[in-house]
């Protein structure tokens, strides 16, 4: 039984289309991500299959059950950790968790040993209020609560946003070494590199989602030759390049600009001539290996329209 699967998914907020026809299929135990960024759905997608929002068409099931007729049994085998920390503030870190283990009627200690890698952490602080917690904190508390009753599919809403570098790593510690426990993990995410820690992921924008697959395949797909190319001036480059008539895409990435080309075979030294007949000099050009960013960019290309801040 596929522990979550959606098809055809549309979910329209008047007249925002914020789903259009979204299938999914995550296997049991995957480490699956979301990516894409504000605004792509991922929120309306994870809340349909969490059964906190109704779909306006389209069908999906977690565990073989209907997220629409079946969402009471559904919402016993599910963890939900929203994107916005929605713990009682004013519940010390124990009462909280107390509080989601009796909604569910099980115990702390009957499921301690699920949660303990992570509990044990903020356990040394079980008497603070949560809303005195520092945001790495909040964030295990709130895995925890969404842990506590040994759900079989967790959903976790863009965990690491806003969050230091660090907790962020230790999330997808933690995430990761869920997986003993064959849980199936739904997390999303606008910060492509996390893109790396699942085992497959969707690229989503605009509420379609753009590409399945691992990061691997991924970025094994990505069939063009990329530059990355810089000189002094990258709003330059990129308005000088986008004029060139065999680009295919330019964007900024950091210092640099990616390039692809239309043709198949380049010497990028007429790129670089291209470039310093067109009143830029200093040119540097260098082949890379493709990353996720760079695939969501291609795939997204035809609504990318860079302008200078
Ligand atoms: N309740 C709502 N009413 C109207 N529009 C909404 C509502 N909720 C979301 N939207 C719109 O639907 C689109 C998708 O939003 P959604 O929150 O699902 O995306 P997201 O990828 O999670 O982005 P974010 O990180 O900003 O939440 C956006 O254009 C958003 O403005």
């Amino acid at each position: 039984m596929t522990p979550i699967s959606a098809k055809n998914i549309v979910m329209n907020y008047g007249k925002v289309k914020a789903l259009d026809a979204v299938s999914l299929k995550v296997e049991k135990g995957e480490l699956f991500g979301l990516i894409g960024p504000d605004g792509a759905g991922k929120t309306s997608l994870i809340k349909i299959l969490g059964t906190l929002l109704l779909a306006t068409s389209g069908t999906a099931e977690i565990e073989g059950m209907d997220v629409v007729k079946q969402y009471q049994n559904i919402r016993r085998q599910i963890g939900y950790m929203p994107g916005k920390f929605s713990l009682y503030q004013d519940l010390t870190v124990e009462e909280n968790l107390n509080f989601y283990a009796s909604i569910f009627g099980t115990t702390l200690e009957e499921n301690y040993d699920l949660i303990k890698d992570i509990y044990q952490q903020i356990e040394p602080f079980k008497k603070r209020r949560a809303g005195k917690l520092s945001g790495g904190m909040k964030q295990k508390l709130a895995l925890s609560c969404a842990l506590i009753h040994k759900p079989k599919v967790l959903f976790l809403d863009e965990p690491t946003r806003g969050v230091d570098p660090v907790s962020r790593q230790d999330l997808w510690d933690m995430l990761q070494s869920l997986k003993k426990d064959n849980i199936t993990i739904l997390v999303s995410t606008a910060y492509m590199e996390e893109a790396l820690l699942c085992d497959r992921i969707s690229l989503m924008d605009h509420g379609k989602i753009l590409a399945t697959n691992s990061p691997d395949g991924l970025i094994a797909n990505f069939d063009k030759p990329l530059y990355a190319i810089r000189s002094g001036n990258s709003f330059n480059i990129i308005k000088k390049l986008k004029a060139y008539e065999h680009a295919n895409s330019v964007y900024p990435f950091g210092d640099w600009v990616h390039y692809t080309d239309k043709r198949d075979m380049i010497d990028p030294l007429e790129i670089k001539t291209y470039l310093e007949n067109n009143d830029t000099p200093n040119v540097e050009i260098k082949q890379i290996k493709a990353s996720v960013e760079d695939c969501y960019m291609s795939l997204t290309s035809k609504n990318q329209n860079y302008e200078p801040a």
